[in-house]
């Protein structure tokens, strides 16, 4: 029996951990190595009859039509993106215009990637966050004390044509679609930007415009903002009720555009409980990020998500995380502070999150708590 069915770390297996979870799935891995078994009370279910139920309940987001935005009705379908904002942080956006084809290649060429041989993959491990593109494993892997079962490939995508040579090389083609894949979402996240500020009331797109305001120019600088592209492997687990594909986490920037595959695993807080969210074939699910609930002074949420593993497919994502210029403070939008409304957050910038995340462990939403004014 090897060290970790018998529920301890050797050094060994400590650095096997450190190469992911696609290896110990390939090596045929029985039971959940100790490293990646949570405390009972953060298990996802089950086990924990207090979550039993609760991991059971589907939810249905609300859902944003992406043409409908686009028409006569794009007052009303405002008013629903404002509702999906302050109260679930989350919507799914469907017949928006991104071809089918540049979906479902960026799920194949993703899958392709983490099939590649393990060495190949090694080559781009790196603990700097700044590097632009970035192999790894768990979540934070350097602090995590106990590791999610989640590989993953981030990418930075921004200037595109400065950090696509460093993208991999393989899976063929892997450069190509990803970047077209990069410059669709972006496209989308521009306009899903105007619509929220929009729905923020920081600009009237139906008004004839008199003069620039301050808010058509924050707008603009979103053009030149930061985007960064995470693909997450959850290879089969057999023990899912031990472990998490990610633990509770809130995302960093302004909106992160999700695509997963058809096989359920996000879970979303609502109302105080863990909820599943419901796949939907070509749409993409898109939650508010830190930097959106602080730049709306809190008005809009940037919720806690994690996810679940199951023990017989795997399971695929693609997160495309956008903000304003990395180095950019972002803070409260001044019409969004008045008397009734005070600030409530702190400006931040990616200096901030840096050293927050290599300072102290990640845990839940706190480098969004840390920007809170008392
Ligand atoms: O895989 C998922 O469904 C969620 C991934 C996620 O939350 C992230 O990459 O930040
Ligand atoms: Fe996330």
């Amino acid at each position: 029996m090897s060290p970790a069915m018998a529920g301890f770390t050797t050094e060994n297996e400590e650095s096997q951990y450190q190469n992911g979870v696609k290896c110990l799935h390939e090596n045929g891995i029985s039971k959940v190595p100790s490293k990646y078994i949570l405390p009972v009370l953060e298990r996802p279910g089950i086990t924990n009859h207090e979550q039993a139920n609760v991991t059971k309940n589907n939810l249905k987001l609300p859902i944003i039509d992406f043409q409908e935005l686009q028409g006569p009705n794009r007052p009303q379908v405002l008013q629903s993106l404002a509702n999906a904002c302050e109260q679930y942080g989350f919507f799914q956006l469907v017949n928006h215009d991104i071809p089918s084809d540049v979906i479902s290649n960026m799920i194949e060429v993703g899958t392709k990637f983490f099939e590649l041989p393990f060495e190949e993959r090694a080559k781009y491990m790196s603990s700097d966050m700044r590097a632009p593109v970035r192999y790894g494993t768990s979540f934070n892997q350097n602090k995590d004390k106990v590791f999610c079962w989640r590989d993953f490939l981030k990418l930075l995508c921004h200037p595109l044509p400065d950090v696509l040579p460093h993208w991999p090389s393989s899976p063929v083609d892997i450069r190509n679609l990803a970047a077209t894949y990069a410059k669709e979402t972006k496209y989308l996240f521009l306009m899903l930007m105007e619509a929220i500020f929009e729905s923020l009331g920081l600009v009237d797109s139906s008004a004839a415009k008199k003069k620039t305001t301050e808010e058509d120019e924050v707008l603009k600088e979103f053009e030149d903002g930061s985007q960064l592209m995470v693909v997450n492997c959850y290879p089969p687990c057999p023990e899912p009720d031990l472990t998490l594909g990610m633990p509770p986490h809130s995302d960093y920037g302004f909106l992160t555009l999700l695509l997963q595959d058809e096989v359920e695993g996000l879970q979303i807080q609502f109302q105080d409980k863990w909820v599943t969210v419901e796949p939907i074939a070509n749409s993409f699910v898109v939650n508010v990020g830190d930097h959106l609930e602080i730049f709306s002074n809190g008005k809009y949420k940037s919720v806690l998500h994690r996810v679940l593993v199951n023990s017989r497919k795997d399971r695929i994502s693609v997160a495309s995380l956008h903000s304003l210029p990395f180095m950019r403070p972002v803070g409260p939008s001044p019409k969004l502070v008045d008397e009734s409304n005070p600030r409530r957050y702190k400006e931040t910038d990616f200096a901030n999150f840096l050293e927050y995340i290599s300072s102290r462990e990640h845990n839940k939403k706190n480098f969004l708590e840390s920007r809170k004014l008392t």
